[in-house]
């Protein structure tokens, strides 16, 4: 790391303590951004590393609420407002009992550079809870989130901070948080949330977006490589928004998806899954992954190794953070994988993602391969201000073109500073560019 970068990150690590998994996103960044920071000795004099590092607001906040029994739950609540010198904050809201204001930072710093490299008019943020909703009836998550809204409400709006949906987070918790949000405010400001359904304002191809466009993105890796998904074994971890329709997408495009996950174990069908019943289990029953053995008899359930051991030309890891380790990556190499494209946010270890320079293992960093689901946030939200809505067709059209430019973005910048086919340095300098000369524009503010 560039010796002024690591003073700077020494700094993050002592104001920070103990936040991990921000200070991993950090790390990635700033061993990225050197050569800029030579290039651009004004970035340096207007000390923009260092402020993009500190959030412009954080809001941590109680959230009471009853249970069907009539128990009382206090969960946290946090909303981190990281950076708005390309647009309105915009970022995902992630209900999983893992939360941690560190978690919800890191997901806030990738955010500001995903949404730079999008090249849309979007600041990066995100919040969330601790609040677990698996199992949680209708009515519980509704009166969940009408508590977190009362609360979270006060900051937000299409022209200040606009969140989405993420893990834990659906169409079934956007309607119950944009219901209150329109009760308190007497407003029905469309633009304030992203994700919603189309009955009240949603954008088509929203739910889709994030795994096509992930999958657009590891296409274009394939291509440059003069090669494509046709005839490919492919392995995406998670079952949930992100995953399902990488899958969709990956058999639209001729690959064969064998195997899928969720945090009870996962499921290898060498046939290839059958989507229609795997998004009928998890958008419909809301039921764990084993209930697709008890349909599938030929496929395996497995619970006690990682899913990373099966074989495949392409890894999609779309579940959660640090899921894909240095064994993982060495049994994908060791297994003749090709690509690992991240439909999730940071889900390889930096360890893991070693182990995958080192053995020529193509690699897609989440912040420009996952980047399909805020683009057509950002695209909704166009939508909304116009009181439009696009067609099903059209909408994907411009995620297919928006995941094309920010492929080629990253090659070209990586090209440029001297790291060709490395897309995590393109993806950082990119992003952090673009960030940058926003930032000094600006002023010091
Ligand atoms: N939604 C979006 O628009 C975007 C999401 N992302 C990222 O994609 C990832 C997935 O998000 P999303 O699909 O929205 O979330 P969902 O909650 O819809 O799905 C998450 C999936 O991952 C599974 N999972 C969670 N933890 C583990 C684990 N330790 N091992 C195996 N599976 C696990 C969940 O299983 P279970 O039900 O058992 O918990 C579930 O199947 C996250 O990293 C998110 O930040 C990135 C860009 C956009
Ligand atoms: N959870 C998301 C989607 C954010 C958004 O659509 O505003 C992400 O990019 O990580």
């Amino acid at each position: 790391m560039h010796d002024k970068l690591e003073t700077i990150y020494e700094r993050v690590l002592s104001r920070n303590p103990g936040e991990t998994e921000f200070h991993q996103a950090v790390r990635e960044v700033l061993e990225s951004i050197g050569p800029a920071i030579d290039k651009h000795p004004e970035y340096a004099q207007a000390r923009i590393v260092e402020r993009i590092c500190e959030p412009e607001r954080q809001v941590i906040f109680r959230v009471p609420w009853e249970d069907d029994s009539g128990d009382i739950h206090i969960n946290r609540g946090f909303r981190v407002e990281f950076n708005s010198a390309l647009g309105p904050f915009k970022g995902g809201l992630r209900f999983h009992p893992s939360v941690l204001l560190g978690t919800v930072k890191f997901l806030g710093f990738e955010q500001v550079f995903k949404n730079a490299l999008t090249g849309l008019p979007i600041g990066g943020g995100k919040g969330g809870s601790d609040f677990d909703p698996r199992g949680r009836s209708d009515r519980e998550v509704m009166r969940f989130c009408q508590s977190f809204m009362l609360e979270l409400y006060r900051h937000i709006g299409e022209y200040t901070d606009v969140p989405a949906g993420d893990m834990g987070v659906g169409s079934r918790e956007l309607g119950y948080l944009f219901g209150q949000y329109k009760r308190i405010t007497n407003r029905y400001e469309s633009g304030v949330l992203t994700g919603k359904d189309l009955a009240y304002g949603g954008a088509q191809v929203r739910k889709e977006a994030t795994g096509y466009g992930c999958t657009y993105f590891v296409d274009q890796v394939l291509k440059a490589r003069g090669d494509s998904f046709e005839g490919k074994d492919v392995v995406v971890s998670g079952s949930g928004n992100v995953a399902l329709y990488t899958i969709e997408k990956v058999h639209q495009l001729g690959g064969r998806v064998v195997a899928a996950s969720d945090s009870s174990g996962f499921v290898h069908d060498p046939k290839g899954i059958d989507l229609e019943l795997l998004k009928d289990i998890k958008e419909n029953r809301r039921e764990r992954i084993t209930s697709y053995t008890d349909a599938v008899p030929h496929a395996e359930l497995v619970t006690d190794r990682s899913i990373w051991q099966v074989p495949c030309q392409v890894a999609l890891p779309s579940a959660t953070q640090n899921e894909l380790d240095a064994d993982d990556a060495a049994a994908l190499a060791r297994n003749g994988c090709l690509v690992v494209g991240e439909g999730a946010n940071m889900p390889t270890t930096p360890d893991g993602v070693r182990v995958l320079r080192e053995a020529g293992v193509l690699f897609a960093p989440g912040k420009a391969a996952n980047a399909g689901g805020v683009a057509t946030s950002a695209l909704e939200m166009q939508q909304n201000a116009s009181r439009d809505s696009w067609s099903f067709r059209y909408s994907e059209n411009r995620l297919r073109e928006i995941m094309i430019d920010v492929h080629d973005r990253c090659h070209a910048t990586a090209e440029e500073y001297g790291r060709p086919g490395d897309y995590v340095a393109g993806a950082n300098i990119a992003g952090y560019s673009r960030v940058a000369e926003a930032m000094l524009a600006l002023g010091l503010v």
